[in-house]
């Protein structure tokens, strides 16, 4: 496709309806954000090096000297509009067209359409995702299953839609201005915002979006930029675009004040997104020996620095009038056993129980399943629309309670289902499925990368095995070799197995660890694209 916008090229497979997405109007909004905040974009990705330099050093963080100010002043963030002030359970889920309209009916107040942790960036996911959450918002959307025999479309009184746009990190390839390919992000916001700012408006509604994976309150600075100057371009009163920010990173818990300031007009709350949490604080420490993390398993809510970090994000949104949102139980409904499935509905059971009790606004769900379980908790526990009101006075986090290991031990139990989980999760994504049950738990990218850079984390440092064995690089070839092997028996189905093996294996055995497994894996992505035009 062509437009006469100087410097901006589309090189795509053709994907049925992408000229409605992809006009002009859209177009000169995302080459705008490029030429303004692209080299700002990368600068900041690439300041994350110096972060991860300084803490292999044996440096620490703490909350910022420079920032004080901030968090010592009295401000509060710009009032939450009425659709918003209620989120006491979100479903989330990519963006597939059966999955949008279920999840719309799923009886939640609001719904996270996801383009980041539960989806694969093909190309075509992207602009099917686009044209689903716009006939979504017209109400006009409708899926008809074939293999079910079953037609789907919207209920009388669908969820709140938010969008959650893909991370800083991600290019979109397909699409590059001067050469260079745009942020995925931006253009995600962007698409969305330009074709549904008008309707979601006469719904009394407006373009709401969950910003991903941040490290720095200066790049919630360049997000406030980047949305001030959408709304400006496309003659939106100020404070149109709302946002909700995961607070996902280590650095970020030192900011959550700092985030919350820069998008003062625009930010209707944090939420605990604990996967990439765990994931986050592994990576950052990964090359300290004295650093190392148990078992996925053991690495709960009930942790001490993940409990500290939920207080912190509930006190801290409290105090500035925004929404502190839970996260995600992983646990599935499981059909097939009773007891399996009773277990894993009172495990979300009080998940949802210690979120509502502690203070949260609301959480999330991954299936509608489950719906009704986390209500029943936060309707229990949350007599008003939320708990803003709820200060938490009464707690005080320190940087040693945000960085306090978590206690466990390693198992082999532990260490083969990371593989198994990292093999199936990335086979799953190379074949366009960015999220997929896995041992009855979900699986997305923020997951699945807990169990990639434990893996490294533990044969680099020698971590030991609860049974004394040390986890050498013989140790972790084998057990690797022993799960491909047990997989291509089991799982020979799977898409794109071979090639996750190939992927898996060299990020797991590298001298130095990968910042994301969805870098390399995007490329092999255009590689299939390629192949298939
Ligand atoms: C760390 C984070 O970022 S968390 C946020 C990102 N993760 C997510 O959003 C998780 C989304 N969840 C999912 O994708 C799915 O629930 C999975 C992959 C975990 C399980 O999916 P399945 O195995 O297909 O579930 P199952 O077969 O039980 O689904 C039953 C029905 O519920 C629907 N369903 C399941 N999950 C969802 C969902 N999240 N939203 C909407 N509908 C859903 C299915 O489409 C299916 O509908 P149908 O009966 O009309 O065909
Ligand atoms: O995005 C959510 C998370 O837990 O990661
Ligand atoms: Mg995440």
């Amino acid at each position: 496709m062509t437009h006469n916008i100087a410097g901006l090229r589309i090189d795509a497979p053709h994907v049925a309806g992408q000229d409605s997405i992809l006009t002009d109007e859209a177009m000169a909004l995302v080459a705008g954000i490029e030429q303004r905040f692209a080299a700002r974009r990368r600068d900041l990705v690439k300041a994350r090096d110096a972060v991860q330099a300084k803490l292999d050093a044996g440096g620490t963080l703490d909350f910022l000297p420079e920032t004080a100010d901030i968090r010592a002043g009295d401000w509060t963030v710009a009032p939450t509009p009425d659709d918003l002030r209620d989120r006491r359970v979100e479903i989330t889920g990519p963006v597939d067209r059966k999955m949008v309209i279920n999840a719309l009916n799923a009886g939640t107040k609001c719904f996270m359409a996801d383009f980041e942790d539960s989806s694969t960036p093909t190309w075509a996911n992207q602009i099917e995702g686009q044209i689903n959450l716009r006939d979504a918002v017209a109400r006009t959307i409708s899926f008809h299953d074939a293999a079910k025999g079953k037609d789907y479309r919207l209920g009388e009184t669908p969820a709140v839609l938010l969008v959650r746009p893909r991370g800083l990190h991600m290019d979109e390839a397909h699409v590059t201005l001067d050469g260079q390919p745009v942020s995925g992000g931006f253009l995600d916001f962007a698409l969305y915002l330009v074709h549904n700012h008008a309707e979601l408006k006469k719904r009394d509604s407006g373009p709401y979006f969950y910003l991903p994976k941040m490290e720095h309150h200066l790049e919630a600075r360049l997000w406030e930029e980047v949305i001030t100057f959408a709304e400006t371009t496309l003659g939106l009163t100020r404070g149109t675009v709302r946002v909700t920010v995961l607070i996902e990173t280590i650095t970020a818990a030192f900011q959550m004040d700092e985030i919350l300031y820069e998008l003062k007009d625009h930010i209707v709350g944090l939420n605990c997104g604990r996967w990439d949490y765990i994931f986050n604080f592994i990576k950052r420490f990964a090359r300290r020996g004295d650093m190392v993390l148990p078992d996925r398993d053991a690495v709960g809510m009930t942790q001490h620095f993940l409990r500290s970090y939920s207080l912190l994000l509930i006190k801290t949104c409290h105090r500035r009038g925004a929404h502190a949102m839970g996260g995600m139980a992983a646990q599935i409904p499981i059909k097939t056993d009773e007891a399996a499935n009773k277990a894993a509905f009172d495990k979300v059971r009080a998940d949802k129980e210690r979120e509502a009790s502690d203070g949260h606004d609301g959480t999330w769900v991954a299936h509608p399943g489950l719906v009704p379980v986390a209500l029943a908790e936060f309707d229990k526990h949350m007599p008003n629309a939320n708990q803003i009101a709820t200060r938490r006075a009464d707690v005080s986090v320190t940087a040693d309670d945000l960085l306090k290991l978590p206690t466990g031990t390693i198992t082999e139990t532990g260490l083969r289902r990371n593989i198994t989980i990292g093999l199936m999760y990335l086979g799953a994504w190379l074949g366009g499925t960015g999220c997929v049950p896995i041992f009855n738990l979900m699986e997305d990218a923020a997951t699945a990368e807990i169990s990639r850079t434990q893996l490294w984390q533990w044969r680099v440092h020698r971590a030991q095995l609860d049974d004394g064995r040390v986890i050498d690089d013989g140790l972790m070839r084998r057990m690797l070799d022993e799960e491909y092997d047990a997989l291509r028996n089991s799982a020979g189905h799977l898409p794109r197995l071979e090639d996750a093996i190939t992927l898996f294996d060299r990020l797991v055995m590298a001298d130095d660890l990968a910042e994301f497994l969805t870098t390399d894996a995007y490329a092999m992505i255009l590689e299939y694209e390629k192949t298939a035009a």
